[in-house]
């Protein structure tokens, strides 16, 4: 006979995120299902990074119908109030470069946790990032590497935009989309049993 699975104990991960899965692997959890959340990432008129970062997270974790746990994050890059798009374009993502370029920006990564009870939980991960001042050739050459495609301000520090890092203050995981630290102490408080 092959035991049933206990919902309360399962992980739905609401993310389409890759990256998200495999910085959870790095803490010993496999999600018992992955459901991308389908909501309108409109940002409000005059809303601030921060809150529109917890708002995007909560929503993700409120729209997939699952038991057990659910998780959703979300990774906002912003320069002062200004939320950088998600680079879907060559144009966009060379935007965001030369804003970028030689300047202080803040990444801001927030995760929300459903309980099985209905409770929600969220944490967010701020970290200040600073690249070098780039070079047109550099930004050439970051765009022809394609590694923006997608990302939030147009550029992935999992890859070779770590090369123009001068200084980072924060998580490296909440950058690529998922602080491990806020993530861990989030999952133990709601009473998840970590590996
Ligand atoms: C700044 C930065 C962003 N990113 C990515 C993380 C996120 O996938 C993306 C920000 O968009 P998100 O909306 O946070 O995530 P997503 O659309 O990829 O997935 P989902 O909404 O289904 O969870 O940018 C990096 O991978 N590296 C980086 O250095």
């Amino acid at each position: 006979m092959t035991a049933k699975p206990i919902p309360d104990l399962h992980l739905t991960l609401a993310s389409a995120s890759p990256r998200r899965r495999e910085l959870l692997a790095r803490l010993g959890i496999e999600p018992d299902a992955v459901a991308p959340a389908d909501i309108d990432e409109t940002p409000r008129k005059d809303e601030l990074p921060r809150d529109y970062a917890v708002r995007m997270a909560r929503e993700k974790a409120l729209a997939v119908a699952a038991d057990g746990f659910v998780l959703g994050g979300d990774t906002v890059v912003a320069v002062g109030r200004r939320i950088l798009p998600k680079a879907e374009d060559e144009a966009t993502a060379r935007r965001c470069l030369e804003l970028l370029s030689g300047r202080r920006h803040r990444v801001l990564s927030a995760i929300a946790l459903r309980a099985p009870d209905g409770s929600l939980r969220e944490r967010l991960n701020e970290t200040v990032v600073r690249f070098k001042r780039f070079s047109d050739a550099e930004i050439g050459a970051y765009l022809a590497s394609g590694e923006w495609h997608g990302k939030a301000g147009g550029y992935a520090i999992q890859g070779a935009a770590e090369g123009l890092v001068v200084w980072l203050q924060g998580s490296h995981s909440g950058v690529m989309g998922l602080p491990l630290y806020e993530t861990r102490t989030l999952l133990v408080s709601a009473g998840f049993a970590l590996g």
